[in-house]
């Protein structure tokens, strides 16, 4: 049995991610914290989320160590926000619990935080800031597209549901990454966030991102090449977050595969590496 604690456990992914793992017969859930501030403190987290008594309270994360610590997870589930996971992953870390992370918008300086104490505490960790096996292909795509196509223009547009916190979304970011060093690119030097006023021409160099904000769109990515007379256009549109929830999943049971004391990703778990 993989026994599994997970913080941001009320919110629209980590309540799913509990829903799921009770209907699976190899992992359970031992713990589910929420915000210091929770108003569902002490309350059943399956009573909370509407699939009855689970048996496992809601602990706020100022009693994150305590409540890891008696628990006893082999893996921590973190779909929060950035200062809360890298909370998590330093006391995970340092308690030699496992990690799968789902959290966007760190800044450099917090993932160079995580993978410090990641490998200081020499446990096995997956941070991908999209689980969705279609979105790893997609990676996979872009990589291959780019090499074929380098100099053509390269603009990638996001959009999500409004309650998103941050922006540009960690998937278009991955993106951004992924296109620069496919193409020998500084993605700090060559990005453009929006645009606005008496610009002037584009630079064949630059990458434009785009983030849309709307009502409940799930997620949705799309990434343009253009050249002249022609653009070739990869789009993948999440329908469901069910899609990020089974790549956590397979996650959790790939995590003991995983190396220790690095970060792993859903190449690792998917095999595409
Ligand atoms: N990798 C992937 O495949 C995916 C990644 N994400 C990312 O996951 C994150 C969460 O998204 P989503 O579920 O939509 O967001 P939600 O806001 O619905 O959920 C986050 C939950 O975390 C809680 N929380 C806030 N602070 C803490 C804390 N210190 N400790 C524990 N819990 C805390 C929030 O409580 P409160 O509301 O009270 O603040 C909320 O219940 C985002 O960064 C998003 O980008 C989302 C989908 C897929
Ligand atoms: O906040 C979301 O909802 C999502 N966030 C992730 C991101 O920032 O890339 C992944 C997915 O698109 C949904």
């Amino acid at each position: 049995m993989i026994r599994v604690a997970v913080s941001g456990a009320c919110g629209r992914m980590g309540s799913r991610i509990v829903k799921r793992i009770t209907k699976e017969n190899d992992m359970e859930v031992v713990a589910a914290i929420e915000a210091p501030n929770t108003p569902f403190k002490g309350k059943d987290v399956g009573e909370v989320i509407g699939i009855g008594s689970i048996g496992v309270k809601v602990t706020p994360a100022d009693e994150l160590e305590d409540i890891l610590k008696t628990s006893k997870p082999d893996v921590v589930v973190d779909f929060t926000i950035a200062d809360a996971a890298v909370n998590t992953v330093e006391k995970a870390s340092k308690l030699g619990i496992n990690l799968v992370v789902g959290t966007t918008g760190f800044s450099t300086e917090q993932l160079e935080k995580i993978g410090k104490d990641v490998k200081e505490g020499n446990v096995k960790a997956i941070i991908a800031p999209n689980m969705a096996v279609g979105v790893n292909v997609f990676f996979k795509v872009l990589e291959e597209l780019a090499k074929f196509l380098p100099d053509y223009n390269v603009e990638i547009m996001e959009a999500h549901h409004k309650h998103k916190k941050d922006a540009p979304s960690g998937t278009a970011l991955k993106a951004l990454e992924i296109i620069s060093a496919a193409t020998g690119r500084d993605p700090d030097e060559v990005s453009v966030y929006g645009r606005k006023g008496l610009i002037g021409e584009r630079s064949d160099d630059e990458i434009g991102v785009h983030a849309i904000r709307a009502g409940d769109i799930v997620g949705d990515h799309i990434v343009l090449f253009a050249g002249e007379g022609e653009r070739l256009e990869v789009i993948h549109r999440a329908h469901s977050r069910e899609a990020f929830v089974s790549g956590v999943i397979r996650a959790l049971r790939f995590i003991e595969k995983a190396e220790p004391g690095r970060i792993s990703d859903m190449k690792d778990v998917l095999g595409i590496r």
